[in-house]
């Protein structure tokens, strides 16, 4: 893309203004959250705290998923980010960093400067990613324009070669009203309109899943292809266990507000600690030879206790402490961490073994 600009605008990239070359792209982090917590404020109740101390490190080129049920925090976390929480809620905590910006200092008018050319965004719900009564090139172009000074001729050119890199039919998704479009398509070109300014962090809120199976396969690959050529980091949301260890590079896993366990996708896959993890593994259908039977996770989805560890209620191996203490983020190792007080107890190894705890 860097190329395509330079070429078409005769202007070098730094004067474009488009962030730093791919090579010092790679290992900076790219967001920071470090204890962040998110609260509701009712109107006739008590503050409630939706997230609680939520911290994560996501670096350029890679992706890290959010996976949890509904409900557990994900898409109010994004959201924070991106400054487009609801006015009911708040968000605070130590650092929200994005490169070395904290969001937290940010005014409104600073956050808008940043969203689409620094932070971009799909969202699950595709249609709601354009305006309804305008082409799709219409509204590209005028993101281009609002954040790149160039000339419409330029910024059509731009969109177009966005268009195609995404295996869209340039001339006529272009020309196109969104409802002209399939729901494949149009969360194509979403993706387009998300990366044509090459930012350096792509939020994707389940892109995938208010689409058919295959469009999805196609959806989630094209984003993991964009993501290698621009070297943005991604921040993955979804509740697809499945999807999220397809596809995502560092995983956190979120139950009630709260970040139960992060690690590398193999620690999270092979390695699991927090019983939440356990369970929702052990939840995912395989094709595995001879079948295995799936495990059920006990109680209420979204059933979330008021005090101590969030998942308590449904926990198999929850002991008093858990019913009335939160409990702290333990490093198990290098990049890998779980929330939970079953590693403080001093159980024998073999009743932790038999617990899938050791
Ligand atoms: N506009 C809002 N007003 C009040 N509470 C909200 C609002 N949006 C979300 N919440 C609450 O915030 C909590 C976290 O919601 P969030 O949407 O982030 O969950 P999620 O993990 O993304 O779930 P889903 O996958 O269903 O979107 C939930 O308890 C939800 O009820």
């Amino acid at each position: 893309m860097t190329s395509d600009l330079k070429e078409m605008t005769g202007v070098p990239t730094q004067q474009l203004n488009l962030g730093p070359p791919e090579k010092q792209r790679i290992e900076q982090s790219v967001l920071k959250l470090q204890n962040v917590s998110i609260v509701f404020h009712h109107k006739h109740h008590l503050p409630q705290t939706l997230v609680h101390h939520l911290t994560l490190d996501i670096r350029a080129g890679e992706t890290f998923a959010l996976v949890g049920e509904s409900g557990s925090g994900k898409s109010i976390t994004a959201l924070s980010v991106i400054g487009l929480l609801p006015p009911s809620m708040s968000v605070g905590g130590e650092r929200l960093l994005f490169k070395e910006t904290d969001l937290l200092q940010l005014t409104e008018k600073e956050h808008r400067r940043l969203r689409h050319k620094e932070i971009a965004f799909v969202f699950q719900d595709y249609r709601s990613s354009f305006t309804p009564f305008l082409t799709i090139g219409k509204q590209m172009v005028e993101t281009i324009q609002t954040h790149l000074h160039v000339k419409r001729k330029i910024a059509k050119e731009l969109a177009l070669s966005a268009l195609k890199r995404v295996g869209l039919p340039a001339e006529r998704a272009f020309a196109s009203y969104p409802f002209q479009l399939s729901g494949g398509q149009l969360q194509r070109a979403a993706l387009a309109t998300a990366l044509m300014l090459r930012p350096s962090l792509l939020i994707a809120d389940e892109p995938s899943t208010a689409l058919d199976v295959l469009s999805a396969q196609h959806v989630l690959a094209l984003l993991q292809k964009l993501k290698q050529e621009t070297q943005c980091a991604v921040l993955l949301i979804s509740h697809n266990l499945n999807d999220v260890l397809k596809w995502a590079d560092r995983i956190g896993i979120m139950y009630g507000g709260m970040l139960v366990e992060q690690g590398d996708k193999d620690c999270i896959q092979h390695n699991p600690q927090h019983p939440y993890t356990q369970l929702l593994l052990q939840s995912k259908p395989s094709l595995s030879s001879p079948p295995k039977r799936l495990v059920t996770i006990p109680g209420e989805p979204g059933l979330v206790a008021d005090q101590g560890c969030p998942f308590a209620l449904r926990c198999p191996y929850a002991i008093d402490q858990c019913h009335t203490t939160p409990p702290v983020r333990t490093l198990i190792h290098d990049h890998h961490e779980a929330s939970c007080h079953l590693f403080d107890v001093p159980l024998e190894k073999s009743t932790k073994q038999e617990k899938g705890l050791g």
